[in-house]
Formats: structure tokens, sequence, C-alpha cells
């Protein structure tokens, strides 16, 4: 469960009447998510989620974040909107962190995925990418290489305790993938970089809404593509579904053609994309303390995507040949 503030009543309620939402009604923390705490808020108005900030999350990023929801919004994307209090403001502080509320969606996230569904995803991922095209404000993604040499400096000398190796085995990727992403020039802009099953949200089979954009950044489309491969296209045993990497790959490059260049470049961005998570998860899963009530992801699921994508040569070994 991702509480980390606990909000008192007399907190929540200075906080509300700088809002015009009406009265509290019900108010509970939600135990999903890893990285804010989040509460589920329903007024006499409606309902709404109250997120504080936590750990990752920068105070001065808040207004990319905000006003990049409120741009897609603009543009027809269903995500949640940003709710402005009487002073037109959308951010605030709550019990001493950063604090928003946004609007409730409706939809429930899938947790065994089909190729159905990864169709959708890639559509809806397309249509993100076109729809956040002329944001004016830009945030460079903290977690490309140099955040990845800098988790991996956070963890050196301590990660064989997750499994034996695994130390080298990062040096040695990331010797390979320092030189690698600095060669790539790839059509780039606003991506969502966080876009898990948990994150996308369905009313029956039809893909109803995006949330969570707290890790939005400016970097390559196509590394985004990759991001949802390997979050999507993987069975729970770690087997890749190739069925399910060509729903998600067609239906995207049918709605925004990816280059010769992306298509070449595929297995370097999803080996990036493998060990961002694994760097994080590793990261987190040394340093929670124990007890914390927070759900410890596991980061040898994504050693297992890495090794896949290192035996990759093309798409065609993600089930996917373009037309
Ligand atoms: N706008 C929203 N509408 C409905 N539910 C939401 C919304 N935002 C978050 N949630 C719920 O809160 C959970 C955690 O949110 P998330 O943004 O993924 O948290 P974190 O960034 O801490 O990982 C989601 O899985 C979902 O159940
Ligand atoms: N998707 C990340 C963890 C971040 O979780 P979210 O709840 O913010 O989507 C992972 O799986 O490592």
């Amino acid at each position: 469960m991702a509480v980390y503030t606990e909000v008192p009543d007399e907190d929540l309620a200075a906080f509300l009447a700088a809002y015009d939402v009406g009265e509290a009604v019900s108010f509970k923390g939600i135990a999903e998510g890893v990285e804010n705490s989040n509460y589920l808020l329903v007024t006499t108005k409606g309902r709404f989620i109250l997120t504080l900030y936590e750990k990752r999350v920068e105070r001065d990023d808040l207004p990319f974040f905000l006003g990049l929801l409120e741009h897609l919004s603009a543009r027809g994307l269903i995500c949640p909107q940003p709710v402005k209090a009487r002073d037109g403001g959308v951010l605030t502080e709550l019990c001493g962190r950063p604090a928003a509320m946004v609007t409730f969606l409706d939809g429930v996230w899938v947790r065994r995925p089909t190729a159905e569904h990864c169709a959708e995803l890639g559509h809806a991922l397309a249509a993100l990418h076109e729809a956040g095209r002329g944001f004016p404000l830009l945030r460079p993604n903290a977690l490309s290489v140099d955040g990845w040499l800098a988790l991996a400096a956070t963890a050196r000398g301590r990660s064989d305790a997750v499994t034996p190796g695994l130390d080298a085995l990062i040096a040695d990727e990331l010797d390979h993938l320092t030189p690698a992403f600095a060669a790539l020039d790839l059509p780039s802009g606003v991506i969502h970089a966080d876009l898990f099953p948990n994150n996308v949200f369905f009313l029956g089979d039809r893909l109803s809404g995006l949330i969570d954009f707290y890790f939005a950044c400016n970097d390559a489309y196509a590394y985004d593509l990759a991001i949802c491969l390997n979050a999507w296209c993987f069975d729970p045993d770690g087997v890749y579904d190739p069925a399910k990497g060509a729903a998600l790959l067609a239906a995207y490059h049918a709605a925004r053609p990816l280059s010769e260049a992306e298509i070449a470049a595929f297995s370097t961005l999803a080996r990036g994309a493998a060990i961002r998570f694994l760097l994080t998860r590793l990261v987190d899963w040394l340093d929670t303390p124990p007890g914390a009530l927070v759900q410890k992801l596991d980061p040898l699921e994504y050693l297992a995507k890495l090794r896949f994508h290192q035996r990759a040569t093309g798409v065609a070994d993600y089930g996917w040949r373009p037309a």
C-alpha cells in the first residue's frame, strides 16, 4: 500500500476549504501504487484523487506533470484533469508535501492483458504521443542513461545479495548501452515513461483512460513503446508473448508509423527500458526499510526481460514484421 503520509482530519478540512468541491463524504488511502500517497476523496460534488508527492517526484517538475494533464485533456486524451482551487492554482501543500487533486477516472486495470488489450494500448500510446505535440514545457528524462548510472552506483557492491553476478551484469550492460543510447537520434517528444497495466484503465474491452503521468518527460517515442512492450507482453512466468508484442507494435505503427531508424533501434531501446526498471526496483529493494507499507517490486523480473532483449537481433524477434 502506498500511503507514506497520513492526512489528519483538520488538515484535510483546511485543504478542502481552498476548493469549490463540496463537503468531504469519505476519504480513504489507496492500497495501490508505489511512488506517491494517493487518497480517494468523495465529496458532495464528485470523486477526486488527492495525491501527496513523495520520494522520486521533484517539486519543480509538478508544473510539467499537471500542465501536461491539462494539455492532453484539451486534445481529447482521456486522463485525469487537475482540479483548480478557488485562486486558480492546481498545486498546493498538505502535511509538508506538495499536493494536488485530480479528477477520478472510471475503469479498472487488467491483471492479465491479452493481445487485444495490447492493441488498444498501442493505439492509445500513439494518440498520447500525438496529443503531446506542442506542449511548451520541457522535462529531460531523469531516468535515462545518467540516471541509470547514478542508480547503479547506489546499488554497487550490494546487488549480488539479490542474485550473484548482478553487479557485473549491470556494469557490462551500462557499458554497452551508454554509447548505444548516445548514438540514437530518434523522433522525440512527450512520453509517459511508465505506462504499465496499472496505469491504463479499461471499461469492458475498451481502453477508457490513462493515469499516473509522474514520470512523463521528453524522450524518444519508441522508447515509450519499448517500456510498454516490457510491461505488457511478457507472461507472468516471464516468457515473451509474440502475439501480444505484435499486437502492440502493429497497432502503434498503424496510428504513428515507426521510422526505419526506430525499428532498427528497438532492441537497444528495449534493453534500456529493461535496465531502467531493473535499477529502480533494485534500489527500492535494497533501500526500502523492513515493514514499510509499500509493495516491493521484483528487480529480477526485469533481469529476465533484459536477457531476452540481449538475444534479440531485430523486430522479427518480437513477432512483428512491419508491412
Ligand atoms: N485519476 C484517477 N482515477 C481513478 N483512480 C486513480 C486515479 N489516479 C490514481 N488512481 C488509483 O490510485 C492508484 C495509484 O495511483 P498511481 O498514480 O499509480 O500511484 P503511484 O504514482 O504512487 O504509483 C491507481 O492504481 C488507481 O487505483
Ligand atoms: N511501474 C514501476 C513502478 C512505478 O509504479 P506506479 O505505481 O507509479 O505505476 C515498476 O513496475 O517498476
